[in-house]
C-alpha cells in the first residue's frame, strides 16, 4: 500500500519569501501539488487564474464555503482566501503531497481538520522587519499603502510562529530551500507514514529464514 499524501503548510508574514520557496520546492519535486486557493483579491500583474489563485467574487466564494467545499478559509488584508477541499482529498488518496501557502488561520484550521495527522507545518521568518519591508518594496507589486498594511499585519502573523512544526529564518534563499528539502525528505521517511514497511520487513525476515 502506498503512503498517504502529506499536507505541507508554509506560512509567513507577507514578503518573507514563501511563494519563492514554494516555487523552488516544486521545481525540485514536480510531484508536489500546489493547493491553488480561491480569493476575492484582484490579480496582480502576471498572476494567472487557476494557476496562482482562482480569482472569484464574494458571492461565489461564500457559496463554496456554504457547500462545504473549502478545507479552510479566512479573511486576510480585507480579502477572502480559502483552500478547495476536493483536490486535496484526491492527492491524499493518490499518495501525493500538497503544498499550502496559507496564513496562520488556515494553518490552525487544517491542523484541526480530519486531515490533521497528515500535516507538516513550516513557518518562515524574515531576518529582520527592515529586510521584510525591503523585500515587499523590491517585489514592486504593491502600493505604499498596501505595503504599510502588510507591515502592520506582519507582527500578528509572526506571533503564531510557535504553532508550527518547523521554523526557518529565510536569510540566504539557497540555504532555506535546502532546509525545506531536508524537512520534506525526512518527513516522507517517517516510519509511521510508511504502511508498506511492515510487509517489507516480514518478507526480509522470511527470506533470511
Ligand atoms: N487561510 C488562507 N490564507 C491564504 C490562502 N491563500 C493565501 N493565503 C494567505 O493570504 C496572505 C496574502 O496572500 P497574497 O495576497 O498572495 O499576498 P502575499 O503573501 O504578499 O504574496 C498570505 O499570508 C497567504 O499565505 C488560503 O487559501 N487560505
Ligand atoms: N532569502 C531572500 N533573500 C532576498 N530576497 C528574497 C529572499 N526570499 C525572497 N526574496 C524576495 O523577496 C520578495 C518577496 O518574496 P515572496 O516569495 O513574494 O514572499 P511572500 O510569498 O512570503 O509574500 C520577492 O521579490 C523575492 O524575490
Amino acid at each position: 500500500m502506498q503512503r498517504s499524501g502529506l499536507l505541507i503548510i508554509i506560512s509567513s508574514p507577507s514578503g518573507a519569501g514563501k511563494s519563492t520557496l514554494a516555487r523552488r520546492l516544486m521545481e525540485w519535486d514536480p510531484s508536489l501539488r500546489f493547493s491553488v486557493s480561491a480569493t476575492t483579491r484582484p490579480p496582480r500583474p502576471g498572476e494567472v487564474d487557476g494557476q496562482h489563485y482562482h480569482f472569484t467574487d464574494r458571492a461565489a466564494f461564500q457559496a463554496m464555503v456554504a457547500d462545504r467545499r473549502m478545507l479552510e478559509h479566512a479573511e486576510v488584508f480585507g480579502n477572502l482566501y480559502g483552500s478547495p477541499a476536493a483536490p486535496v482529498e484526491t492527492a491524499i488518496s493518490e499518495g501525493r503531497d500538497t503544498l499550502f501557502d496559507v496564513d496562520w488561520q488556515g494553518g490552525q484550521q487544517i491542523r484541526a481538520s480530519h486531515l490533521g495527522q497528515q500535516v507538516v507545518s513550516i513557518f518562515i521568518l524574515p531576518p529582520s522587519l527592515a529586510e521584510l519591508e525591503r523585500r515587499l518594496r523590491a517585489r514592486g507589486q504593491d502600493s505604499d499603502e498596501v505595503i504599510a498594511g502588510r507591515m502592520r499585519k506582519s507582527r500578528d502573523e509572526i506571533s503564531h510562529w510557535a504553532e508550527y512544526d518547523y521554523v526557518l529564518v529565510n536569510d540566504d534563499l539557497d540555504a532555506t530551500e535546502a532546509a525545506l528539502r531536508a524537512i520534506l525528505t525526512a518527513e516522507r521517511l517517517r516510519r509511521d507514514r510508511r504502511p508498506a514497511l511492515g510487509g517489507f520487513v516480514r518478507k526480509l525476515m522470511e527470506d533470511a529464514a
